[in-house]
């Protein structure tokens, strides 16, 4: 793309790397090559539209290059780890040692590589213009749709713009708060810090908290609130909060953090609200929410609405309040997981370019994997959510609680939770919460299930799979 003429008040050049598109206006401009953005415009390329894809960093935005793919990459190390410090007591004449961050980061990063390319095949396949370039909007069309100028000035126009441009991890307002980290540094990290605090109780903090307790950092929680996974089953949440401790990692909850401070020996300390001081640590890792890319992006020169969170404002179709602008992903308030900023963006380019009736995405019973160790799944309400929603007297929760075969032979103490909340004489299954080995890969099939309605009759009416973890779902009563 470095052929492309700068400074001109113009399309595409016919030099440009899809020559055959040649110049004139495209069918749709998208803003962002993450999940959201990838997806939007090979869904459109596949219905026939002329497609422009700004992405001035690595194609796959945040969830391949500083989310969900390398997290789950330490995630399966880690686990790894843990299995090979089980296989000395059952018999095996292995010795579990340190990882070696820099030959398990080329594999990650080779890994990562072969996604980059991947996308690259497919973006000249499907004749889509990739432009290496920051997107601004700059000007709204009488007929929907805009201009988008790239940062050299180049200027694109179409009838269709796809804002997809995520977000970025936001810090607390304290003083001293840039001497923390955030996740994208700590995908750059080399090897572990020996000691860590890692501040903040939800999906990020327990992740990244988890992943260097197993692989050998000393870790403090530092969580502002009195307990972990705000949102997700308080007894799932608690019964983690065990399991950490456990494992070794120090839990501060009811800890809001004031200040960080770096002593003159170059360790971090951390003031609490309380006045007490924390530490010393070699990395303070602040896990606090993520806020959305919407800086520079001229959203009220084209009177695309944002909330009170920044969060670009869409309706149940991802239309936002400009005219043939649209947006999905974590740029919007929807939940910020990488298969739901996909599944918005082909639904709603298939309505787009492809005919189909209706734009809106069903945003319930959105399934959730919390890669902890042991992983959290959950789909549907939790017990408080149906208590409430449902009232006391139509709620019936069934719990089981038990060792995994492999962790009972090898002595382990780490235990399951898993918990079915249903409503109503029927019992009717409106949530599903899974605390222990593979609830990561079970949840994905009860989740189908969950959302065609099914009974608890439905799962007792099904033959168990022994021995497993999973069977204890269809068993519960
Ligand atoms: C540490 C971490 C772990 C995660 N793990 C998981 C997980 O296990 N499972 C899961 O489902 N989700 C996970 N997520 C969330 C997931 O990564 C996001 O929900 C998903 O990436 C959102 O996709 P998106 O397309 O909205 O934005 P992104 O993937 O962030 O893509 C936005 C893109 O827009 C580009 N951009 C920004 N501004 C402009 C501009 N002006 N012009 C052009 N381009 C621009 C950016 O460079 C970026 O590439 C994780 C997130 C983090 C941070
Ligand atoms: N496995 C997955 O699917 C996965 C993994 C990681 C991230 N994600 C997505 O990314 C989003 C962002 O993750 P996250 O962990 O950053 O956000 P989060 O909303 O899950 O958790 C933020 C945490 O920071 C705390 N916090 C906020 N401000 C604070 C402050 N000033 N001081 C101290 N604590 C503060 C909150 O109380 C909360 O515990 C998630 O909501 C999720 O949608 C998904």
């Amino acid at each position: 793309m470095s052929s492309l003429p700068r400074n001109r008040e113009v399309l595409v050049s016919e030099s440009d790397a899809n020559g055959a598109r040649a110049a004139g206006e495209f069918d749709l401009i998208v803003i962002g090559g993450g999940s959201g953005g990838l997806a939007g415009a090979f869904r459109a390329a596949e219905h026939g539209a002329r497609v422009a894809l700004m992405e001035p960093s690595a194609l796959g935005g945040t969830c391949v290059n500083v989310g969900c793919v390398p997290k789950k990459a330490m995630w399966l190390a880690a686990e790894v780890g843990r299995r090979l410090a089980m296989a000395g007591p059952l018999g095996f004449p292995v010795q579990a040692r340190a990882l070696d961050w820099p030959t398990f980061i080329a594999h990650r990063e080779r890994y990562i590589h072969n996604i980059h390319q991947s996308y690259r095949r497919r973006i000249d396949a499907a004749g889509i213009v990739h432009l290496p370039r920051h997107g601004r909007l700059v000007e709204r069309m009488r007929s929907g749709g805009g201009v988008v100028e790239c940062d050299d000035g180049l200027r694109l126009q179409a009838q269709r713009i796809l804002i997809a441009t995520g977000g970025h991890a936001l810090r607390p307002d304290i003083p001293g708060a840039g001497l923390g980290a955030v996740s994208d540094d700590f995908f750059r990290w080399t090897a572990a810090p020996e000691r860590i605090a890692v501040v903040g109780g939800g999906y990020i903090a327990v992740e990244l908290a988890g992943v260097l307790q197993q692989l050998g950092s000393r870790v403090e929680m530092l969580v502002r609130g009195e307990r972990l996974l705000h949102g997700f089953d308080a007894a799932i949440a608690e019964q983690l909060a065990d399991d950490y401790c456990q494992a070794g990692i120090r839990l501060s909850l009811g800890c809001p953090v004031a200040e960080l401070q770096r002593d003159d020996d170059g360790q971090l300390r951390v003031r609490d609200g309380a006045g007490t001081w924390h530490g010393p640590y070699d990395q303070v890792l602040f896990a606090t929410g993520r806020g959305p890319n919407t800086h520079g992006l001229g959203l009220p020169e084209v009177g695309v609405e944002t909330d009170a969170d920044g969060h670009v404002r869409v309706d149940a179709g991802h239309a936002t309040s400009a005219p043939g602008i649209h947006a999905v992903g974590d740029v919007t308030a929807d939940m910020a997981l990488t298969p739901v900023a996909i599944a918005a963006a082909r639904r709603l380019m298939s309505h787009v370019f492809g005919g189909a009736a209706d734009p809106a995405l069903d945003q319930t019973n959105v399934p959730t994997v919390v890669f902890s160790h042991p992983p959290v799944g959950a789909v549907g309400l939790t017990e408080a959510q149906a208590r409430e929603r449902h009232g006391d007297a139509a709620v019936r929760v069934y719990t089981t609680g038990f060792r995994p075969m492999l962790e009972a032979l090898t002595d382990t103490p780490q235990r399951s939770l898993f918990k079915l909340v249903c409503i109503g004489e029927e019992r009717r299954v409106v949530g599903l919460h899974l605390l222990g080995e593979a609830a990561d890969e079970i949840l994905q099939g009860f989740a189908v299930a969950l959302k065609k309605g099914i009974t608890l009759q439905d799962l007792h009416d099904t033959i168990a799979i022994h021995p497993t973890s999973a069977e204890e779902i269809v068993l519960l009563r």
